[in-house]
């Protein structure tokens, strides 16, 4: 009932989603980026990044966890799929409750250390060129966001 969804036709919608997204972004957000191989997480997350005014390009960070870009804030791209067991502990709650716009691909890897307040965005694969976006506010910050942005 909390969920919202939108149908994404081709790569340039799902981009353009997320920049209009990335525009109600605020400091300290914090969004969880679900979907399987494929599905369009990488591609969605160059849209938000293109949407907080970066201008570099944005590749997945499989194998460094954390990237770090520049816009009109800080993004923080995190894809936490091949996180070691030893790893685990990073010091996500600086990134979480710093300055920036936080994004997690793979967040349930890591659900324990997640923030309760966040924005969860599951992709689906709907058909080859589209994809079924659905956001998942927890927390009044992101159902208000989520309604005003699909109002
Ligand atoms: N509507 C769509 N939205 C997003 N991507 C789409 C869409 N239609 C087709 N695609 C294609 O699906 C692929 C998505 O790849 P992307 O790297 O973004 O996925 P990913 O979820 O990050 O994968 P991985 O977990 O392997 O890094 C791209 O090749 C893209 O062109």
């Amino acid at each position: 009932m909390n969920d919202f969804e939108i149908i994404c036709h081709g790569e340039e919608e799902t981009r353009e989603f997320a920049v209009k997204l990335a525009n109600k972004l605020a400091s300290g957000d914090v969004i969880a980026l679900e979907g399987d191989l494929g599905a369009g997480k990488t591609t969605f997350t160059k849209g938000l990044a293109s949407g907080l005014g970066i201008k570099r390009n944005v590749n997945s960070p499989t194998f460094t966890i954390i990237k770090e870009y520049q816009g009109r804030m800080p993004l923080y791209h995190m894809d936490v799929y091949r996180l070691a067991d030893e790893e685990e502990d990073l010091g996500f709650d600086e990134y979480f409750e710093g300055e920036g716009v936080t994004v997690i691909e793979w967040a349930h890897l890591i659900a324990e250390q997640l923030p309760e307040s966040l924005l969860t965005i599951f992709i689906y694969r709907h058909d080859s060129d589209s994809r079924k976006i659905v956001l998942k506010p927890a927390g009044e910050r992101y159902v208000k966001l989520c309604k005003e942005f699909f109002k």
